[in-house]
């Protein structure tokens, strides 16, 4: 008993303060962890608000910072006179700086809900483009609240949309555009994009290749411009969009991998301590990776044998524009994966599609409808989302997002308005029915439904036959579904008078029809400048359009083909989207091979890709791509080129060019040319490849014929 006492009292000390020493120390971690937790949250939040290009933080030091007041002054209150133009994303206009310079500023339309994005895309990859002269320089930007201002430098000759469509070029005799300048800014529009996919590193992808966005100098030389749909493509990411990943994450991971002692706050004058600008790295020659089979999307940029240049921390490192234009760039020959394919035997839903069959077959109706099952309905966005879309949409269904109703699909969007369009110019009560109310909008649309798949036969788009006619017009009702709650439920729930506005809008866009359509009648050629007009975009909505601008001119030519040709929707412009990129593709080098082809026809004809007009005996060359594949069948392609040009082009030049973009319009992206050979194939230097069996003007028979038959029995 004795014995034990002792030990008794001298433990219970030692417990109790290795207790009390167990529970402080564990409380202090846990105090600790949860300060962590907090630093981390509020750390991160700080982070993530700070990572915006127009931020301090941002490398972004060769751009300067406008003040509002600035640009207001420069444009003279942004008065209607020095608006030269307006798009999807917003109004552009003429301005002077206070040093005499002549520029550009884009005011980004605040109310669409990616502005911001495209804002930050803008600054981001254009502004880490160094003075390239194929593509347009961006100056800088302005951040003034809820205002994005991108100044650019200005291109006296606008848009070749203006060139080719304005009413002024629709004369013959007043024709800006001659074959030569024709043919060379297709040659600069390949060798823009031979710089962003082959001299950059990562290379940049430009995602929305199309008239509107090849500006003209004085002299009529092309650059490319608008990069708000842009992209970059990382090292080792094959089909992952750089949007997929978190933007700012990548961002902050490049930073601190490689670059963390080389960010300097913007406007401190940190040009010199940024990494070497446009230093070469090692090429990738063996850093194969068959994207082919990966993704049947070829990378070009990958396989070719290019000189890199960093284009670190996405913004940060400049390129340079190593080659000289004379010289060219050096881009060695490549084998192009997939090339072996000589026929385009494609799978369409599960379907082998017979190569013999030369139809109206339009691209758009490729789409696999599997990649767009899993698209999330989000197009619905009230105002408190969209004004949060900062940080958030950076995720990876931001793309999606644009997209709406994972239902939708671009050959939906398109035969809705095909339908409506053609019924509008069919029916001979056409200026009454203009009137109705908005509310009235999903009754037509249900009338129009029975008329849109035989027009759209007629048009080239595949009209599916059973379950897929049924799951069509399931997709049908949804897309009036989508149409009620973008157009009427959202607004609903906002104020009442942001409804009023909307009737007002709708009201007006009725009497744009309206107005249109006797302004067809009358061949009037002025217009109000002051006079707003209002289109309807399927990104948008109901958008305003700038009646100066020609890429939204109203005057100059059918509604229909403007709307098609100038709505920017999903990552790239309808008709201009590769079908592999249908609002949830990837967006690869291959894809604006694509669009580059359509742009191409587009030149070479003096056509929108989808140009209806009342004659029903044109309905035939209604779809530019398909009447293309017809010609071509029937082999009579230069049958294409403008009329306007009297006859006076290169025929070898324009043969040249059509069936290079029939090479860059084929459905596999594998089978298109990649940028370097484009450039080659233009400059002579490389014959075209052959073009498949449907392309062939002369297909060869595949048995022999009766007569050989004959004479070998003979
Ligand atoms: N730097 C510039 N110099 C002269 N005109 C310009 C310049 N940038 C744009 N414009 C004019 O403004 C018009 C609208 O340009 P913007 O890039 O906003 O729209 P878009 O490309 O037609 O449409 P979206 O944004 O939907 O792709 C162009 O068609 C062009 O006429």
């Amino acid at each position: 008993m004795t014995s034990r006492q002792p030990f008794k009292s001298n433990s219970t000390p030692k417990t109790s303060i290795i207790f009390f020493t167990v529970t402080i120390s564990s409380s202090l971690v846990i105090l600790f962890a949860i300060l962590y937790f907090i630093y981390y949250l509020w750390y991160s939040l700080v982070k993530r608000s700070r990572t915006s290009p127009y931020d301090t933080t941002t490398p972004l030091n060769k751009l300067q910072r406008y003040s509002y007041k600035e640009l207001k002054d420069a444009t003279q209150n942004f008065s209607d006179s020095n608006s030269i133009g307006k798009g999807g994303s917003g109004t552009v206009f003429r301005g002077i700086l206070k040093n005499g310079k002549l520029v550009a500023i884009k005011i980004l339309d605040s109310t669409s809900f990616q502005f911001e994005q495209e804002f930050q895309n803008e600054l981001n990859i254009l502004g880490a483009l160094k003075s390239c002269p194929l593509v347009v320089n961006l100056l800088g930007y302005c951040v003034d609240r809820d205002q994005r201002l991108v100044v650019y430098e200005y291109m006296p000759n606008k848009s070749l949309q203006e060139s080719l469509f304005s009413e002024s070029n629709n004369n013959c005799n007043n024709m800006s555009l001659n074959w030569a300048r024709r043919f060379d800014i297709i040659l600069n529009v390949a060798k823009a994009l031979s710089f962003l996919h082959l001299e950059c590193d990562p290379p940049v992808i430009h995602g929305d290749v199309k008239p509107s966005n090849v500006l003209l100098d004085s002299e009529f030389r092309a650059k490319l411009s608008d990069f708000g749909l842009s992209r970059l493509k990382l090292e080792g990411e094959f089909g992952v969009d750089l949007f997929s990943q978190d933007l700012w994450k990548s961002q902050e991971l490049l930073k601190s991998e490689e670059l963390s002692g080389n960010l300097n706050a913007f406007g401190e004058g940190g040009e010199n301590e940024t990494p070497a600008i446009g230093t070469p790295v090692e090429s990738h020659d063996h850093d194969e990776v068959d994207f082919a089979l990966a993704l049947q999307a070829s990378s070009s940029s990958k396989n070719s044998c290019r000189s890199h240049h960093n284009v670190k921390n996405l913004a940060l490192n400049s390129l340079n524009w190593r080659s000289d234009f004379g010289n060219e760039i050096d881009i060695k020959d490549r084998i192009v994966k997939g090339k072996e394919v000589s026929t385009i035997s494609t799978i369409e839903n599960g379907k082998g599609v017979d190569n013999k069959s030369v139809n109206y077959n339009d691209e758009l109706s490729s789409i696999s409808p599997s990649k767009e099952s899993n698209l999330n309905a989000a197009m619905v966005t009230d105002d408190n989302d969209s004004n949060n879309v900062g940080a958030k949409q950076w995720g990876k269904d931001w793309w999606w997002k644009q997209d709406g109703n994972g239902e939708l699909r671009s050959r939906d969007y398109v035969k809705e308005w095909i339908g409506s369009q053609i019924y509008h110019s069919t029916n001979s009560n056409w200026d009454e029915e203009n009137q109705c109310p908005p509310s009235r909008i999903s009754t037509r649309l249900e009338k129009f439904e029975k008329a849109n798949d035989n027009h759209l036969q007629e048009l080239g788009f595949e009209c599916h036959e059973g379950a897929i006619e049924k799951e069509e017009s399931k997709r049908h009702r949804k897309i009036q579904e989508w149409w009620k709650e973008e157009h009427l439920d959202e607004l609903s729930k906002k104020k009442n008078n942001k409804v009023k506005k909307f009737q007002i809008r709708s009201t007006k866009l009725f009497k744009v029809r309206l107005r249109f359509k006797r302004k067809r009648k009358s061949s009037h050629k002025s217009h109000n400048v002051n006079d707003p007009d209002t289109e309807f975009s399927f990104r948008k909505g109901w958008k305003k359009k700038d009646s100066k601008s020609v890429g939204s001119d109203m005057w100059s030519g059918d509604l229909f083909s403007r709307e098609l040709s100038s709505t920017t929707s999903m990552r790239g412009t309808l008709c201009y989207a590769a079908p592999e990129y249908s609002g949830c593709g990837y967006l690869m080098e291959k894809a604006d091979i694509y669009s580059f082809g359509v742009l191409i026809l587009v030149i070479v004809s003096g056509r929108r890709p989808l140009h209806v007009l009342s004659s029903p005996m044109k309905l035939e060359k209604a779809n530019l791509i398909s009447w293309c594949r017809h010609l071509a069948h029937t082999g009579n392609i230069l049958e294409l080129v403008d009329e306007r040009l009297n006859d006076e082009h290169d025929k070898d030049e324009a043969s040249l060019c059509i069936n290079l973009a029939l090479a860059c319009l084929q459905k596999m992206p594998e089978l298109r040319p990649d940028i370097g050979e484009i450039v080659k194939i233009l400059k002579r230097e490389m014959e075209i490849p052959t073009l498949p069996f449907e392309f062939s003007p002369s297909p060869p028979p595949k048995f022999p014929s009766r007569s050989r038959r004959n004479n070998r029995t003979m």
